[in-house]
């Protein structure tokens, strides 16, 4: 039987799936895995039996990964599962800063009850006239699953669009529309783009990547949207640039009091994700990924762990080993297997980064104390014996 515990809602969609091996706490110190969208568990301390956590959803910044990795606990993400619904809000979102219908919304709301309200909005609307966003440059920074359904849509929109990514993967290249201006230097994207959209994840090397430097060489009026994370842009700059026309809109799905004040600014409650569609499927991707890890100790979709699938064990027993990626950890567990008489049918070994990890099918059950001596090898992080 396996535990787990949501610290976010969850779609059902997701947590129907695990079957009658499964069973939900409230308690994460009982919990083998952990499911969750935004909520942080930077400040939480890891109970010794978590297994894994599965973010439902895309950024994982919410999660020490590190730590985890240390631990033994792998983390999952969805990619792309939510990718659609913040496509969706970032066409919203160019269409809002570059029409004032917010503040034409908001004009009638305030004169609703005029009697001549029809006559006075043709008076009136010269002051929400807007622009098009046909023949307009478009540059997008990060071409992933969000940046690359942006960058086509944007071109079906008409729009010259111009991507930047220098860590492109394969299947995001493919993906992309061969009318996109392949661009090498971001600066290019500054200097020449009326609309700039970021879609990376917030690490060490992409926080405050758009500051007063990016900000500077960028055209007067730019519109700038961040539906990634708000740590990307350096508020105080984009404030003073906001201020001083520089910016002319930042759509921002990152609240915070400061820039819910600055005029200019069109402030999002975070609601990328929020569809129905997306937090069903993400619910749906990371469900399967836990209950694949659980049960067959299989890895898909991990950010911390290297991906590592050998489907169902066919054989006595499988052995799943979280470890550091350091030399001589495969002799030392083969060299065990073999002085206890255990023949291994299959193994796979992958790494990422400085964590590796470990899958062997045993012709026959390993006893207690080899099981003892596996943990004990400087290096393993966990031990787990699956079927
Ligand atoms: N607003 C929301 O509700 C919402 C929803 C989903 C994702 N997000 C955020 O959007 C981010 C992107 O999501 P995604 O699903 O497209 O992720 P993704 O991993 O598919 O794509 C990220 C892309 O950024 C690229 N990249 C990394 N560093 C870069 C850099 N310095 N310059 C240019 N490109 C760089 C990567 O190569 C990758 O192609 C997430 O990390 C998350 O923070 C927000
Ligand atoms: O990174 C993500 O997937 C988004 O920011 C969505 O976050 P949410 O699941 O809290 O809506």
């Amino acid at each position: 039987m396996f535990k787990y515990t949501c610290l976010n809602a969850i779609s059902e969609k997701g947590t129907s799936l695990f079957g009658a091996d499964f069973e939900k706490t409230e308690d994460i110190r009982e919990a083998d895995a952990v499911m969750i969208r935004s909520a942080s568990m930077h400040e939480m301390e890891l109970p010794p039996m978590l297994e894994a956590v599965a973010r439902a959803g895309a950024g994982v910044n919410n999660i020490p990964l590190e730590k985890c990795a240390e631990q033994g606990i792998v983390v999952f993400n969805t990619p792309g599962a939510n990718a659609n619904g913040v496509k969706e809000l970032v066409l919203a979102g160019l269409l809002l800063a570059s029409r004032d219908i917010i503040g034409g919304v908001a004009w009638v709301q305030g004169e609703k009850d005029s009697e001549d309200l029809g006559k006075r909005a043709e008076k009136e609307k010269k002051h929400f006239a807007g622009c098009e966003l046909k023949g307009k440059k478009l540059g997008i920074i990060g071409l992933g699953a969000i940046g690359v359904l942006v960058a086509n849509a944007a071109v079906n929109l008409d729009m010259e669009v111009y991507g930047y990514d220098p860590y492109i993967s394969v299947d995001g290249a493919w993906k992309l529309s061969r009318d996109i201006h392949h661009i090498q230097d971001v600066n290019d994207i500054y200097r020449e783009c009326d609309y700039i959209t970021i879609h990376v994840p917030l690490l060490d090397s992409t926080k405050e990547m758009i500051n007063a430097d990016a900000l500077n060489q960028m055209k007067d009026g730019v519109v700038i949207l961040n539906f990634a994370r708000d740590l990307l842009v350096d508020e105080k700059a984009m404030i003073d640039a906001l201020n001083q026309g520089k910016v002319k809109r930042y759509v921002v799905d990152f609240p915070t009091p400061a820039i819910a004040k600055t005029p200019g600014a069109i402030v999002i409650p975070h609601l990328g994700a929020s569809t129905q569609e997306s937090e069903d499927n993400c619910a749906r991707m990371a469900a399967e990924e836990l209950i694949d890890y659980l049960e067959n100790g299989n890895i898909r979709h991990s950010v911390n762990y290297p991906d590592c699938e050998m489907g169902v064990c066919q054989e006595a027993c499988r052995i799943a080993i979280n470890h550091r990626n350091i030399k001589n950890m495969i002799g030392q567990f083969t060299t065990l297997f073999g002085e206890a008489d255990i023949n291994i049918a299959k193994m796979l070994n992958k790494s990422k980064g400085n964590y590796a990890y470990s899958l062997f099918d045993l012709e026959n059950h390993p006893s207690e104390a080899v099981l003892e001596s596996l943990k004990k090898i400087d290096g393993v992080l966990k031990v787990r014996i699956l079927k």
